[in-house]
């Protein structure tokens, strides 16, 4: 019998999902959910990349898509052993650094940091659940965003606010951990010399985040304290001066619930377009000042955060980039390259149009490159990892 370990990466508006075998990297079951609500469609692909009929279900919540998930799984591999599930969770606070298994204490305390990824902790917990209620007895190992920038520095760590936040665990937490774990692990197999030095990795996504790594460990990333910080993103707004967020208290009287919805529903570069459009395709296609300003302020700010990163880190020697629009968008690549030729790079424009894994030119002092990410690979090797099947 054929054992299976489930890896679901809920996301705001998304659901993404892998089914893998005890062993190996290739899926038996790939696929995700986009846009969630009244306009959402799911596609769900066996090993070969062939499309699976689905099971008819109501794509308008999250709920709706885990169960259409689980009942297609359940419905095409009717004799498999489920090892694990395993569950991207974006927050995992001060307490947890590694995956671990949920127990009803885990559920509690990951509860607690809902209001901190309001867009996506909730979504993470009602994964467990289900996949609870669907799989009983079968472990559910969360798997954390957080985890891998843990271990920064204090002064990456901390806000300068009275230090009884800090204790009180108001820190920079940092996200997108599983896919920095995925491009650190990949950097290390296809370049390892690069791993041992300085490295800016640009997840660039509906969510968007860069983050350091010198040898190999985290030493800085756009996020903060929520997945609101840093770059800006399909509807969130990314770093923004707190006097803004006064300002909307005091002269609009705007409650917590609507500047909550202002940043993290109407900001990025839905808000910068003018409500056209939260997706860069959409932008690149329309070519409209609108859609201008919005691409243009996502590249500069790409840009200043890697100046940032360069002088943490007193130079670097490889940028790396992932996520939708790291993969995808030539143009946006270009855009922020072309920025850089100070700090040394030089991309190789026909090896940008082919989206090849190495950009930059022979001559490039910085070495550029594009690494697909692949969370729930990771959160599949950790269910493996907890059930005692050992990694990759
Ligand atoms: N070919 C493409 N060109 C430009 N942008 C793209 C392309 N394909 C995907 N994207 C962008 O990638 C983003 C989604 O990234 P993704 O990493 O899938 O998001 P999520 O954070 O939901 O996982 C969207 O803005 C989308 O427009
Ligand atoms: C943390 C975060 O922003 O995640 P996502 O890219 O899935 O929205
Ligand atoms: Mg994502």
């Amino acid at each position: 019998m054929t054992t299976g370990f489930l890896a679901l990466n809920a996301g705001s508006s998304s659901l993404k999902v892998a089914l893998f075998p005890a062993e190996g990297d290739t899926a038996l079951l790939t696929g995700q959910a986009e846009r969630i609500g009244p306009e959402g469609r799911m596609v769900l692909k066996d090993g070969t990349g062939a499309e699976l009929t689905l099971p008819p279900g109501d794509l308008s919540s999250h709920e709706g898509a885990l169960s259409m998930v689980i009942g297609t799984v359940k419905q095409h591999f009717p004799g498999l052993r489920m090892g694990a599930v395993g569950h991207r969770v974006v927050h995992g606070g001060l307490d947890y650094v590694q995956p671990v298994v949920v127990t009803d204490a885990v559920l509690a305390k990951l509860r607690m940091l809902e209001p901190f990824a309001p867009l996506h902790q909730p979504h993470n917990i009602a994964g467990i659940r289900a996949a609870m209620a669907a799989f009983p007895d079968v472990p559910q190992i969360a798997c954390f965003d957080t985890a891998f920038h843990r271990g920064q520095p204090f002064v990456n760590d901390t806000f300068a606010i009275p230090h009884r936040y800090y204790e009180a665990g108001v820190r920079r937490y940092g996200f997108h951990g599983l896919s920095y774990e995925y491009v650190t692990g990949e950097l290390r197999r296809l370049a390892p010399h690069l791993m041992e030095g300085r490295v800016v990795v640009a997840h660039l996504g509906n969510g968007a985040s860069m983050c350091a790594i010198h040898r190999g460990r985290s030493v800085a990333s756009s996020m903060g304290f929520s997945a609101l910080d840093g770059l800006p993103m399909g509807t969130r707004c990314g770093q923004i001066d707190p006097g803004v967020l006064l300002y909307m208290l005091d002269r609009e009287g705007l409650n917590t619930a609507q500047i909550r919805q202002i940043l993290y529903n109407e900001s990025g570069l839905l808000g910068l377009s003018g409500g056209l459009s939260n997706d860069m395709r959409t932008l690149e296609a329309a070519d409209s000042p609108e859609a201008h300003r919005a691409i243009d302020y996502f590249v500069f700010r790409v840009q200043r955060e890697l100046g940032a990163m360069a002088a943490v880190m007193g130079g670097i020697d490889a940028l790396v980039f992932c996520g939708g629009i790291g993969e995808n968008s030539r143009s946006v690549r270009r855009r922020i390259c072309e920025r850089l030729g100070w700090m040394g790079v030089e991309i190789d424009h026909g090896r940008n149009a082919e989206s090849a894994t190495v950009l930059s030119s022979e001559f490039s002092r910085t070495t550029v490159m594009i690494i697909n990410t692949h969370e729930e690979l990771v959160i599949a090797r950790a269910a493996r990892a907890a059930v005692g099947i050992s990694v990759s």
